[in-house]
């Protein structure tokens, strides 16, 4: 289980003075559940990732993995970013079997473990390519290998699908509920796109306008297993997408202004 336990973050900001960006943010993410974070652009969503996966340190509060304060790193969590973080040197298969030969598995090992992850996200046939020989969202494939041959407990996904078309985020989106079904891993996934959230997740959790605090959860009680490409059309869906989107809507007016009236 995750919890984030009333945490707050104060950064410096270029002029000396600390800004919060985070204010005794609480939640919760049960075993296996998918839990998608929503707020508007700036609001401190990815520092909440961060703080998770234990690459930045909270001002206030905790953050619990199984009930054990995070202090660092830790291989129980996974991390997918935005940004494409395949090593552009090394092959797909390389690329893949990069974490389990960190960790010390032998290398023939690792490369079998490898090639079952890339038929498992639809690239055999690509090991021996490198990342620039590939198509935005075969990068993407190649990064959800690489974050789930490491089997973790806690997936972390800022934005994944960021950049790709709407139909390949689509069907990536599709996959990954394919892969999230057979794992049991529990996800907290960022994103701007509020079908997406909701084709995707459990809970849906609304954040502020920075600095950000959880303004509300919605439970998503969309039947599993879910296609994201028909989810969209059901009236429960529909009733769902216009409750979270109000609230929603407020916060991301309240940061337009602010942008646009500020100094
Ligand atoms: N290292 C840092 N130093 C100073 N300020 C920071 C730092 N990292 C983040 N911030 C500030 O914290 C706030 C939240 O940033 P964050 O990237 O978490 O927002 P976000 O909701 O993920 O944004 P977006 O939706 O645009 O990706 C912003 O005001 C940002 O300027």
């Amino acid at each position: 289980m995750l919890e984030v336990r009333g945490v707050s973050k104060r950064f410096r900001a270029p002029d000396g003075r600390a800004r919060t960006a985070l204010d005794d943010i609480t939640l919760t993410v049960q075993p296996g559940r998918f839990c998608v974070l929503i707020g508007p652009t700036g609001c401190g969503k990815s520092t909440v990732l961060s703080m998770i996966a234990g690459l930045v340190r909270p001002s206030e509060g905790a953050i619990l993995i199984d009930g054990q304060p995070v202090s660092g790193t830790d291989p129980r969590t996974g991390f997918m970013f935005q940004s494409d973080a395949v090593f552009p040197w090394k092959t797909v298969l390389g690329n893949v079997a990069a974490g389990p030969r960190f960790r010390g598995t032998p290398r023939r090992e690792a490369a079998e473990l490898a090639r079952d992850w890339l038929r498992r996200v639809g690239l055999s046939g690509f090991e021996h390519y490198y990342p620039y020989q590939l198509s935005g969202g075969m990068r993407k494939r190649v990064a959800l290998a690489q974050t789930l041959i490491n089997g973790p407990q806690i997936l972390l996904m800022d934005e994944p699908f960021s950049g790709l078309d709407a139909q390949t985020r689509q069907i990536m989106s599709d996959e990954l509920l394919g892969l999230w079904e057979q794992l049991g891993a529990s996800v907290l996934m960022v994103t701007h796109d509020l079908e997406e959230a909701i084709a995707l997740a459990d809970t849906v959790v609304v954040l502020t306008a920075g600095p950000a605090t959880v303004k509300k959860e919605f439970a998503v009680d969309l039947p599993r297993p879910r296609s994201v490409r028909e989810v969209r059309f059901q009236p429960r869906f529909v009733e769902l997408h216009e409750q979270i989107w109000s609230c929603l809507s407020e916060e991301v007016s309240l940061a337009y202004a602010r942008a646009t009236t500020s100094p």
